[in-house]
């Protein structure tokens, strides 16, 4: 019997990296060195990932300091620790060399870059920033980048893919010595590009340094993660800190909204002509998208280019959000492979948009039954849930009804106008609990329902989130609509108590059975 070995994307080959000499790699991220010489190969976070002669990066975290792991991670065979003068305290009596240098999320990337033989330097890179539609834009880049010919690997919210071998994700954009070894496997399994969804949490921890992007894209900017950047503007200019050409060659904006608009301002008042705008709302931009309804709920995507280019394609996913999607990729390939991002190559336009496209990414707009119809989907905050139940609301012949809550020590701000959204826009709604991590999920709830103020008539708060979902598909009717959001493709459940199993289209299968 053979027993298969899980695929670990961010466990490449060792031995096909050459060793570093310590002593190079701290002068090149200007560390000192404790201890004798040594050398490494490949780069670690967590001292339980060591197999033998990596880089531990030892930094320090919003629970404890990586270091205290370090003699751990020696007796696994690490060759070196990489941490600060904080963590200096766990090192004392390490028989392996350590670098210090007074910030490790400021050096962690570029260590990790060197210790894995600078993987990003043999690949194309493709960066997908925004607040809503990124996960789904880097699959439509890679489905679409392969229909001109090239592998992509794809590191993102949902998973980890290399050619055909895929591990699920723990995050969107993973630390930069994953990332750093997400590239090297990408690079051994001969795939020459890289599709990243690039969160603004991973821009602000320094997780993407020192990766220099071929092509970047920009969806859109609404209400999210305010408690981790304080305002919109701190939100705004960690995004838009992607788009520098520090950061990528090539940049392409969708500028139907203000802060595509600013990003695009921004750019061009620092001196920067060469980035491609595109608008689907018929602003004035370089490309200009049109998107026209069909049946079915599916549309056809039109797009002209500065140069009079221009193309029509179906996007056989529904929503014109999805429209949206599509066209921010099929630019970025465009603009991405052509000679310059002014000089068009038609033959990859017609490629890209001779045959139909359709994708499915899991937990997005997944549908689970037709009668009633029942659809689970990531929606997490005031714009793309506004955005769900708009297009929902068009296709539903009778009511519709929508199971939501707010996730637990996530940008508490946003569950008044979840709630508002919710009461506004869906005939009935379930509230009940998101993602709920370490908060108390009641609170939570109340929160969310007092932006529900006046609407006591259209919804009712129902816990936990699996006799939520029960509860509302064995309420609907034939002609209803049920959609689940919040948790999308995520099948496990934070808890104070801990985590347990729990994928909203396991308990909305198991509800539909119990239908008659
Ligand atoms: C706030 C944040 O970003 N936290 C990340 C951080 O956790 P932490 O600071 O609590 O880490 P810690 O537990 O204190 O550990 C410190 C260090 O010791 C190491 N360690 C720890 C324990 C151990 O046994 N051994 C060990 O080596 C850890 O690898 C880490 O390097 O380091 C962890 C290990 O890599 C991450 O999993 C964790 O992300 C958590 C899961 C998270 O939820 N992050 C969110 C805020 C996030 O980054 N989200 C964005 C945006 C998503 C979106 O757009 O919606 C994303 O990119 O996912
Ligand atoms: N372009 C878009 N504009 C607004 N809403 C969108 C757009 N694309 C998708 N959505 C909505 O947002 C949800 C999440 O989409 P997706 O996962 O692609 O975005 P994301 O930016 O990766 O989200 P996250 O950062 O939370 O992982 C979808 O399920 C859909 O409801």
């Amino acid at each position: 019997m053979t027993l298969e070995v899980a695929f670990d994307p961010y466990a490449p080959d060792l031995h096909r990296l050459p060793w570093v000499e310590v002593t190079d790699l701290a002068q090149a991220v200007g560390g000192t060195v404790h201890g004798d010489g040594g050398r490494v190969r490949g780069a670690v976070i967590d001292n339980r990932a060591v197999r033998g002669g990596e880089l531990f990066v030892a930094m320090p975290g919003f629970h404890v300091h990586g270091a205290k792991f370090a003699a751990d991670a020696a007796s696994r065979g690490a060759g070196a620790v990489l941490s600060d003068p904080a963590g200096m305290a766990f090192l004392t009596d390490l028989d392996i060399p350590a670098i210090i240098v007074p910030d490790v999320a400021s050096v962690a990337g570029q260590a990790a870059a060197i210790a894995f033989n600078r993987p990003c330097q043999q690949l194309s890179a493709w960066g997908v920033t925004g607040t809503n539609g990124k996960t789904t834009t880097t699959y439509l880049l890679r489905h679409l980048l392969h229909r001109v010919g090239h592998l992509s690997s794809l590191v993102g919210t949902v998973e980890a893919a290399v050619g055909k071998k895929t591990a699920p994700a723990f995050i969107t954009t993973p630390q930069a010595p994953q990332l750093q070894a997400f590239a090297a496997t990408t690079v051994q399994e001969n795939v020459h590009h890289m599709v990243v969804e690039v969160s603004s949490h991973a821009l602000a921890m320094g997780r993407v340094d020192p990766l220099h992007f071929a092509c970047v894209g920009f969806t859109n900017l609404s209400q999210d993660h305010l408690d981790y950047h304080g305002t919109m503007e701190q939100y705004f200019q960690t995004k838009a800190s992607l788009f520098s050409q520090q950061r990528s060659d090539r940049q392409v904006i969708i500028v139907d909204g203000v802060w595509g608009q600013r990003l695009a301002e921004q750019l061009e008042r620092s001196g920067q002509h060469d980035f491609v705008t595109l608008s689907l709302t018929g602003r004035p931009a370089d490309w200009q998208g049109k998107i026209i309804e069909l049946d079915g709920g599916f549309t056809e995507l039109r797009l002209r280019a500065f140069d009079g280019k221009e193309a029509s394609v179906q996007v056989r996913m529904p929503g014109t959000f999805n429209a949206i999607n599509a066209a921010l990729a099929i630019v970025m390939v465009v603009t991405g492979l052509s000679p310059s991002p002014r000089q068009l190559d038609g033959d990859i336009l017609r490629h890209l948009t001779v045959n139909p496209i359709r994708l499915d990414v899991p937990g997005r707009m997944e549908l689970l039954c037709e009668e009633p119809r029942v659809i689970v989907d990531f929606a997490h905050n005031p714009d793309s849930t506004k955005v769900l139940l708009d297009t929902m609301r068009i296709s539903t012949k009778g009511r519709l009804l929508l199971v939501m809550g707010a996730d637990g020590q996530r940008d508490p701000g946003k569950r008044p106008i979840l709630g508002q959204i919710a009461a506004e826009l869906a005939d009935f709604t379930y509230v009940t609990d998101g993602d709920i991590h370490e908060e108390e999920p009641s609170g939570i709830r109340r929160d969310v329902m007092a932006g529900m103020k006046g609407y006591e008539e259209k919804f009712v708060e129902v816990a936990p989130r699996e006799v939520a979902i029960e509860r509302a598909i064995l309420d609907a009717r034939p002609e209803d609509t049920v959609v689940i959001t919040g948790r999308g493709h995520e099948s496990i459940m934070f808890t104070p108590e801990g985590q347990y199993d729990l994928d909203d289209r396991v308990v909305a299968r198991e509800a539909l059975s119990k239908r008659n």
